[in-house]
């Protein structure tokens, strides 16, 4: 397929009004056309640039990556393309600021198209298109961060803050795999709100809400470890998994996360352990061998939660 120009102008002008830069180099890398894009973004004037030697013009300042596909394209006519998010600024391009580019500047976000042209003397010559992309560079970061938000905004409880249930199992399956990996034992809290039915009853909904926060806030200040998953795990039940705890110190955090909330000194009227908001506490801690063990950590942390409920709340149970 061939290409006509009809009518009178300048090809030079065509080249000089695109949005990118168009650079034609012969097989000893010689600089054959430079148009105004590339003049203003590198700041090498098509005077200074042209029958200049690319290599030399921009020594040291060209990636290697550029320098090999210039090398692939004109040895063996192969095209290539240096895409900004593999190869983010081959060349030594800057933003264009009329009145001057600050010293420090960072360098242009680039895609860099190489195209392998035949002459009809014999001569292979290449044609290197350059497009700003930034602004897709951009796009990137910012659909980057927004689905950062997004899959922080899934595991997250929308009441409490604290991480939910969904986050809580894909967390689980990871820590299972890591005992088992590592060795060391796995505790696993389950914590639950005791009389929380009469608390809504006497305060109404927004009042449990209120104190379903404060309980979720108090419980997440004991967190000591980056690993230690608390997260919301049903209505007013909450679930905490801590690794190599000996049982004895399970127990004791336990006990300290029922402490905390009894000194919150909530009132809860209708509450039949006493006239404060209170929680019970199950915790199991294993070694884990096998992967049904992590199911049988979670049905035993439930029961000794019942067994906590049964014995008439406000307490911890801890086995093993
Ligand atoms: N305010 C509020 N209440 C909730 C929420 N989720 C669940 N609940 C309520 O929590 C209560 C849980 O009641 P139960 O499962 O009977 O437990 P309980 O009253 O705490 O009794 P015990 O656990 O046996 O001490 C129900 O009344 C639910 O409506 C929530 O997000 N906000």
């Amino acid at each position: 397929m061939s290409s006509f120009v009809a009518g009178r102008f300048r090809l030079e002008d065509v080249y000089d009004q695109l949005n990118c830069g168009l650079v034609m180099l012969d097989r000893d890398l010689n600089i054959l056309l430079w148009n105004a894009w590339m003049a203003r973004h590198s700041r090498v004037p098509a005077s200074a640039a042209i029958n200049a030697d690319f290599a030399a013009l921009f020594a040291g300042q060209v990636t290697p990556a550029l320098l090999r596909a210039l090398d692939n394209t004109l040895s063996y006519g192969l095209p290539s393309l240096l895409s900004s998010a593999l190869h983010r600024s081959p060349l030594p391009l800057y933003p264009h600021h009329p009145g001057g580019q600050g010293e420090g500047a960072q360098r242009m976000a680039q895609s860099v198209v190489l195209t392998p042209i035949d002459n009809p003397d014999g001569q292979r010559l290449c044609l290197m298109q350059v497009t700003d992309a930034s602004n897709s560079v951009k796009r990137e970061k910012m659909l980057l961060s927004h689905s950062e938000v997004l899959k922080r905004q899934v595991g997250t409880d929308g009441l409490t803050g604290i991480p939910n249930r969904r986050y809580f199992d894909e967390n689980y399956t990871r820590a299972l795999q890591r005992v088992q990996e590592e060795g060391g034992t796995l505790s696993l809290f389950m914590i639950d709100v005791d009389y929380f039915k009469q608390y809504n009853d006497l305060y109404g909904h927004g009042g449990g809400d209120r104190v379903l926060k404060r309980v979720a806030e108090t419980l997440r200040t004991h967190l000591q470890r980056p690993d230690d998953v608390l997260a919301r795990y049903g209505g007013e039940e909450f679930i905490l998994l801590v690794r190599n705890l000996q049982p004895q110190q399970a127990a004791e955090l336990g006990e300290a996360l029922r402490q905390a909330v009894y000194q919150l000194a909530e009132p809860h009227d209708k509450s039949l352990v006493e006239r404060r908001l209170t929680i019970s506490v199950g915790v199991c801690t294993r070694e884990l061998q096998d992967d049904n063990d992590g199911r049988q950590l979670l049905e035993a942390a439930d029961a000794a939660l019942y067994r906590a409920k049964l014995g008439g709340r406000n307490k911890v149970v801890s086995i093993t």
